[in-house]
């Protein structure tokens, strides 16, 4: 990888924001160089402006850097714009920050169905970067481009997922059920009285941004690039549910096989174990050793002692079964706020830079 490239963060105060901070404090390849937040941040120093929630502390060379509005001109210098934007707003900005020729990470769902815009889980589909020089086309633009990465959730699906695509062929049917961390809300997120000693089996928009997002990142890009080619014969059906756990999301998952008679338990953990993808390849800095971390304990996996596995970056998955409905079910767990957000963003931006997108 090419030394030094100077990144900014837009929503730097946030729970993502955040989260890109410490990846990013002593990255090897990125320097953060611009920080921006709302009107209320603006102007003020990171660490008076930011409601610090990480058990690390704020990293010296970042806790006196003045936050600036997120207008692209304050931007312009840098070669990466990481996004992690309430999506209130990040349509807005992030759309005049590509106008302006900027290279755009965004975690917002915002564009992620756009026709033109990659929807990329780090660990599966970098291969949908090869649309770039067709939005850029579109765009009439030079260096910049958005790519957007998956609902939280949407991420740890995924992951297995096209580990067994891969070895045994496509889905026809998937149902999930999650249990979300309250990080997942954001900052102040969600009332303590209504999650503390309870479950809320309600998170709006969630059950449709999976049905919709593991389509196109299970599907591939057409072979002139100017298209992608979503999956339109599996269907998925979700339940979100939102638990009392700081974070990681922990996911129920049941499969149906097109190809039958359906693999056997021993060879969908073998299949899972042996997944690699490009990023690992590219020896990429925050690429997980092993993409999937299978545990094989009857009890696990579970979000306070396996969300840290790979440092974040990684999908944890165990208890797979038989199913008598459909044919094989398991349980996975994914680091919302690492590989289900900030850390999604920087990988696909690592791997953006040694394709020499950026
Ligand atoms: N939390 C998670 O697990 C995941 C979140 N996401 C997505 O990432 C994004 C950020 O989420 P999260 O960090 O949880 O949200 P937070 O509410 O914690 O942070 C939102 C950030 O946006 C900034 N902001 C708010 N309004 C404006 C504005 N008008 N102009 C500029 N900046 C503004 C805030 O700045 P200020 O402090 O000044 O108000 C803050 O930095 C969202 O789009 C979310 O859907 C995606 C995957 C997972
Ligand atoms: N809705 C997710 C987090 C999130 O913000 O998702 P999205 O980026 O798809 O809006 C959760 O509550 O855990």
């Amino acid at each position: 990888m090419s030394p030094s490239k100077k990144v900014g963060i837009l929503g730097a105060t946030g729970t993502v924001g955040q989260r890109f901070i410490l990846l990013l404090a002593d990255h090897p390849v990125f320097t953060i160089h611009a920080l921006g937040a709302s009107s209320r941040s603006a102007g003020k120093a990171y660490k008076d402006a930011v409601k610090w929630k990480q058990s690390r502390a704020i990293p010296a060379n970042v806790k006196d850097m003045t936050v600036k509005a997120c207008v692209a001109e304050e931007f312009k210098d840098c070669d990466v714009v990481f996004s992690g934007l309430d999506a209130d707003f990040a349509g807005e900005i992030e759309m005049a920050f590509l106008k302006a020729d900027l290279a755009v990470f965004s975690n917002a769902k915002n564009y992620r169905r756009e026709p033109t815009v990659p929807l990329i889980v780090p660990t599966v589909n970098t291969s949908h970067f090869d649309l770039i020089p067709q939005q850029r086309a579109l765009h009439n633009l030079k260096k910049g481009f958005i790519i957007t990465n998956a609902n939280c959730s949407t991420t740890g699906l995924v992951v297995p997922l096209k580990a067994l695509q891969d070895a045994f062929g496509p889905m026809s049917h998937i149902l999930v059920h999650t249990q979300q961390a309250i990080s997942g809300a954001g900052y102040p997120g969600v009332p303590s009285l209504d999650i503390f000693d309870n479950v809320v089996p309600h998170i709006g928009g969630e059950e449709e941004k999976m049905e919709f997002e593991a389509s196109k990142i299970l599907g591939g890009v057409t072979a002139d690039g100017k298209e992608f080619a979503p999956l339109n014969n599996m269907t998925v059906s979700a339940t979100c549910t939102r638990v009392p756990v700081l974070d990681g999301h922990l996911e129920s998952v049941s499969v149906k096989f097109v190809n039958q008679p359906p693999p056997s338990v021993e060879a969908v953990y073998e299949a899972l174990d042996k997944y690699t993808c490009e990023a690992q390849k590219l020896k990429c800095h925050l690429a997980p050793e092993h993409a999937i971390v299978i545990t094989k304990e009857s009890d696990r996996p579970q979000p306070r002692l396996d969300r840290d596995n790979e440092k974040g970056q990684a999908v944890t998955v165990g208890r797979v079964r038989k199913c008598p409905v459909l044919d094989l079910k398991f349980v996975l767990l994914v680091h919302n706020t690492v590989l289900g957000a900030a850390g999604s963003s920087v990988l696909n931006a690592e791997v953006a830079v040694s394709r020499g997108l950026i």
